[in-house]
């Protein structure tokens, strides 16, 4: 497969790069009919990419490169269990867990969808047992409390999940989550919890993240500590994992494990028993809408004509506006309260997935890959870093995402919140010019040297790109629909960037650094091959502490 410089219309495309930029996008609305050629209706999702420095010509252009990526053989490589995630020699299979259409996923010439089907009929059975309360804590108390303890992908879609649909949640559950290895985390969790309704599910794929592995023993040790038996894991611990070896040995019992698989990507794991804390806390029928929403995305994906084709334009914008024109960052911004943690989401599904600089054969490429993913809820951002948006140099693309309807509407705001909406976008894209800005401020009476002294700085100059994602509304289908949507984005632009979407070894290195730096820490003697840098910094830490907690 050849890099996408060897591509015919990565020649042409170049070519474009000089007029794209002196064109104001604005300008590009001189033909009528560009909202409708841009921006169309999946789901319950508007699309709208007519934000963006592309005419016909261009689109064509990018049409063309990601045909000749082989976009249309890849996305039927990965919807059919080939072995596309070629560093490890997996399969890629998160649609499969969402695969509502009773046909078969074979990897390796199994069939994938009985042990699928399987898990969910286990899900759905634990779930309803421990909502009804038939699941009871070791003392026969009803579960109150569940607690997802896992990082990274067996983390952040739990996480982002429940927050974004917790209108639909009822009060039969309250969910927490701790990730992170500082003590503070599961301190402030556990502080509020009564062990005897407590369940802690250990979310971990390789069940060897000594974050998670960390966590999940202070929480056993806190649960014994409340004078149970060693008995009582049995009741207040469930795995989520595929390394049924090590859940075992960590004392849960094999029948309180659930499975996943190794073609499932952390990041793209929610899908799996990763999700257990969705369905718990929403019930299982919610979590079969958010596999269903997903699913409908999965199949427009496939189906759709690549020139009508929601993924298909998210990633070709994302493709012109970074490795063509150069910028290097994008924003996400939600005008949902609930999606606050969607950036966070997507940082890790993207730059995980797409921080990339060699080729699948391992050759250097010569092209920017992955965008740095970066935002916040949008009506924040407005008082913190739309400034930056605005009006410095650096171009960054965005991604606004509202909602028609509010999920929990209160008279008088869901008005407010998107005029903001709307007029953000209109601002970056269109700015001010100076003439507005004279006429303005001489209408508002100002003289005419004040005038002129301040106009330099309350020029926009616009022409920022932006994409709009409206939805109905965020229930659980669509916002299946929207991960979806973003996942595969990452997916195409992992094939015409030629690179493997699915693998992450550049979180290796600092791991085993890590483990190897603990020892030192912990008895003091620091080895002298650190860079100078390291060692001292380490000496002065090791030193302080013994000087701080003699200090008492
Ligand atoms: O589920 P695990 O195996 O604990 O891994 C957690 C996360 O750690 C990573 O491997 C990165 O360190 C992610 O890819 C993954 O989502």
């Amino acid at each position: 497969m050849p890099q996408l410089t060897r591509h015919p219309a990565w020649t042409s495309l170049q070519e474009q790069i000089a007029p794209a930029l002196e064109t104001p996008i604005k300008s590009l609305f001189s033909d009528p009919d560009r909202f409708d050629k841009y921006s169309l209706k999946v789901q319950n999702i508007l699309l709208d990419i007519s934000r963006n420095p592309i005419n016909d010509g261009v689109m064509n252009l990018l049409l063309q490169l990601v045909r000749e990526a082989g976009i249309e053989q890849w996305r039927e490589r990965m919807f059919e269990g080939d072995i596309i995630n070629s560093t490890e020699q997996r399969a890629v299979l998160h649609t499969a867990l969402r695969n509502r259409s009773g046909t078969p996923v074979l990897v390796r010439g199994k069939d994938v969808m009985p042990v699928i089907d399987h898990e969910l009929k286990r899900i759905r059975v634990f779930v309803n047992a421990v909502r009804k309360g038939r699941w009871r804590g070791h003392s026969g108390k009803r579960i109150t409390d569940v607690v997802n303890i896992g990082i990274g992908g067996s983390d952040l879609g739990p996480r982002m999940v429940t927050q974004a649909l917790k209108p639909y949640a009822d009060d039969t559950l309250r969910v927490h989550f701790v990730s992170n290895m500082d003590g503070v985390e599961i301190a402030n969790v556990l502080r509020e919890l009564n062990p005897e309704r407590v369940l802690f599910v250990v979310a971990s794929k390789t069940f060897t993240t000594s974050e998670t592995i960390t966590n999940a023993e202070t929480a056993r040790n806190w649960l014994m500590a409340s004078s149970f038996d060693r008995r009582a894991v049995a009741k207040h611990f469930v795995a989520v994992s595929s390394n049924v070896e090590a859940v075992k040995a960590f004392g849960i019992a094999p029948e309180n494990i659930f499975q996943m698989w190794d073609w499932v990507g952390g990041r793209f794991s929610l899908w799996s028993a990763i999700g257990l804390p969705i369905a718990l806390y929403l019930g299982f029928r919610q979590f079969e809408e958010l596999l269903q929403g997903a699913h409908d995305m999965d199949l427009h994906f496939r189906n759709a004509p690549l020139e009508r084709n929601a993924p298909i334009w998210m990633a070709l914008t994302t493709l012109w506006n970074s490795t063509f024109l150069g910028r290097s960052s994008q924003a996400i911004l939600p005008y949902d309260w609930p999606l606050q943690k969607f950036s966070a989401y997507l940082q890790q599904a993207e730059m995980e997935s797409n921080g990339k600089s060699v080729d699948r054969d391992g050759n250097p490429v010569p092209y920017s890959t992955g965008s740095i993913i970066w935002g916040q809820l949008g009506i924040d951002g407005q008082h913190a870093f739309y400034q930056y948006l605005h009006q410095s140099n650096t171009i960054v693309p965005a991604d606004f995402i509202g909602s028609i309807e509010s999920s929990t509407p209160v008279q008088g705001h869901h008005e407010k919140l998107m005029a903001n909406f709307f007029a953000q976008t209109e601002a970056l894209m269109a700015g001010i010019s100076a003439d507005d800005v004279r006429r303005d401020l001489t209408a508002k009476g100002m003289a005419a040297d004040e005038i002129e002294r301040l106009i330099p700085h309350k020029v926009h100059r616009g022409n920022r790109p932006t994409n709009t994602l409206l939805l109905d509304r965020l229930d659980p289908r669509t916002l299946g629909a929207l991960i979806a949507l973003y996942e595969h984005k990452i997916f195409i632009l992992g094939v015409i960037w030629d690179i493997c979407s699915f693998d992450q070894w550049g979180v290796e290195l600092g791991k085993t650094l890590a483990k190897n730096i603990l020892p030192e820490l912990q008895s003091g003697e620091i080895k002298p091959d650190h860079d100078d840098s390291t060692r001292n910094l380490m000496q002065y830490f090791v030193e302080k502490r013994r000087q701080l907690h003699s200090e008492g």
